[in-house]
């Protein structure tokens, strides 16, 4: 959809295309009333401060949508298509890598409780794993503020692919 499409939108067709870049209603909600946009860098602007800071339950609302780093995301949806090309810098071959990652997904969840997220998109496997071993490190404090940061950072990249198709 292109942004004059986004701005002209009657207000549900404009949701139906955020919510896969972010499900927090009140992110979906802040941009969607302050159309029209005179600009693409405009709306990916809003987009980057909407509704900060997440509760922690937006927090978990919209994590429970990301599969996990090295599991391919199954289906067709816009959400599922986008995280599979999102996560292209891990090969689900080279087994090094995924159990290296099943593993830090595995020690990130014991120690958080919530699933390890983060901007895969132009990331390899290796700087997904170091980022993964240096976010262990983290106190709950510490990390939540990182994952909101990740979170945003998708959904702009969402966003923004979403106005170019
Ligand atoms: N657990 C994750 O970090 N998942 C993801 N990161 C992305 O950039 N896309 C995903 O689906």
């Amino acid at each position: 959809m292109l942004l004059e499409q986004f701005n002209a939108a009657p207000a549900d067709q404009a949701r139906e295309l955020l919510k896969p870049c972010l499900d927090v209603d009140r992110w979906i909600d802040e941009i969607t009333r302050a159309r029209p946009y005179a600009s693409v860098e405009d709306l990916l602007a809003a987009a980057r401060t909407a509704a900060d800071p997440f509760t922690p339950q937006e927090l978990e609302g919209a994590l429970s949508h990301h599969p996990r780093i090295g599991e391919r995301a199954a289906g067709k949806s816009a959400e599922a298509s986008m995280s599979r090309s999102e996560q292209a810098g891990v090969d689900p071959r080279d087994h090094r890598v995924t159990t290296a990652l099943a593993e830090g997904n595995r020690a990130y969840e014991e120690k958080f409780g919530r699933v390890f997220l983060i901007r895969a998109a132009g990331r390899t496997a290796e700087e997904i794993l170091s980022a993964l071993q240096e976010r262990l490190g983290h106190t709950p404090e510490q990390e939540e503020p990182v994952v909101a940061a990740q979170l945003r950072e998708i959904a702009v990249l969402r966003l923004e692919q979403s106005l170019a198709a």
